[in-house]
């Protein structure tokens, strides 16, 4: 699947831009905060129908103006189809092939991205936070449910938050947990399914990519820490009668804090290399190692899911990878993967890669330098 061309209207520091795509790489080089990082995150948005960067969705709607509008043409499994999002204010709109979407939700499944950014290569070393947004991300991209169960659970998470402090306070009473309790434990088992299922397929991947790029020498492991007690045994079922244990036997010890202590929310992602906890012993080569090979299977992932390979968008991240990182990663995109790399420096790109667009960009305005 690619992107054959992407126009932008009054979108982040763009007035109006319009771009053909090569179908293989396109390389954007320009100093700071010139608008490179822009054109990506108008990528992703017409993936998932959000920005990587904002919740907020009028950040993305250029200071001048009250309206913007994003449009691409995409080709995919023999086909080619447009989609277009306009953001007026906080609201927006999604339409593919001119139908518009009842639900922004719905755009999920027509093009399929993995972004790679700094961000990534300390998503082993950094909080549980930003490895369970990994995970999310992955799966939603592929499942609208899972997507949908995740807002739904944020929602539930934050009312029986409160609820659990008013106990505590004594301004609500305990028989009224029973009903978040449900639906904690009926969303949060479901995410957790989905999760586990996940991260088995992509722990095979990431092990056969750490493998080639560790020339054999070391085996990478996932492994899901849930707050709930689990093993390889896991089933819905299973998920759901545990968590209902966990909720009723600390019951006391959650009104105390005033937060739920069990559930996805608290959930983390294991590394260990040749059995060691990387996350904690690894050293920062072995950590990026491990980023970039999660993100390789991250693709193959996508490809075993949607039958193709989707979108790669490297923000920022090419000159982070010594020579050998960059140049496996060169290998595994190599005229299969169309790949949108931005960067402050050329880093030889050009001199390995016939076939690319280059471009210079420059206050959110771009030059195409060599077509591909
Ligand atoms: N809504 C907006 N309207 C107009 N300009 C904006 C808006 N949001 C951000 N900008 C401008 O966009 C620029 C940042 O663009 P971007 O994040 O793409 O930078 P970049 O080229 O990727 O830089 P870096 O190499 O530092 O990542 C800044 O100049 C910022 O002021």
């Amino acid at each position: 699947m690619y992107l054959t061309d992407i126009y932008l209207n009054s979108f982040r520091n763009y007035n109006k831009l319009e771009l053909n795509l090569n179908k293989n790489l396109n390389l954007f080089i320009g100093d700071n905060a010139q608008g490179k990082t822009n054109i990506l995150e108008s990528i992703y948005l017409l993936s998932t129908g959000d920005s990587h960067r904002t919740n907020i969705a009028s950040e993305m709607v250029n200071w001048q103006k009250n309206k913007s509008y994003i449009k691409s043409n995409i080709y995919k499994n023999g086909q080619d189809f447009k989609i277009e999002v306009l953001i007026e204010g906080r609201r927006k709109k999604v339409k593919v092939n001119s139908n518009k979407l009842k639900k922004i939700n719905n755009l999920i499944g027509y093009l399929n991205v993995v972004i790679f950014s700094p961000e990534d290569l300390r998503l082993v070393k950094g909080s549980p936070s930003k490895r369970r947004k990994f995970i999310n991300l992955e799966i939603s991209q592929i499942n609208s449910y899972y997507r949908h169960n995740l807002k739904e659970y944020s929602k539930v998470l934050k009312q029986r938050n409160n609820l659990l402090k008013e106990i505590r306070e004594k301004r609500s009473s305990k028989d009224m947990l029973k009903i978040w309790n449900q639906q904690l434990i009926e969303l949060g088992s479901k995410i957790i399914a989905k999760r586990l299922e996940t991260l088995d397929k992509l722990s095979i991947l990431a092990r056969l990519m750490h493998r080639k790029i560790t020339d054999g020498l070391e085996t990478l492991e996932l492994n899901y820490d849930s707050t709930l007690d689990l093993d390889d045994t896991w089933s819905l079922e299973i998920i759901k009668n545990n968590f209902t244990e966990r909720l009723s036997s600390n019951q006391e010890r959650e009104i105390q804090r005033g937060v739920s202590l069990f559930g996805p929310h608290r959930d983390d992602i294991l590394f260990n290399v040749n059995d060691i906890n990387i996350r904690k012993f690894g050293s920062q080569g072995q950590q990026r190692t491990t980023a970039l090979a999660l993100k390789l299977a991250e693709l193959e992932f996508m490809k075993s899911e949607i039958g193709e390979y989707p979108v790669l968008l490297l923000d920022d991240v090419f000159s982070e990878l010594d020579n050998k990182r960059r140049n496996h990663l060169l290998k595994v995109i190599k005229n299969k993967i169309q790949t949108f790399i931005t960067s402050t420096q050329l880093n030889k790109l050009n001199e390995i890669e016939d076939n690319m667009n280059l471009y210079k960009v420059k206050k959110g305005k771009v030059v195409k330098m060599k077509n591909g």
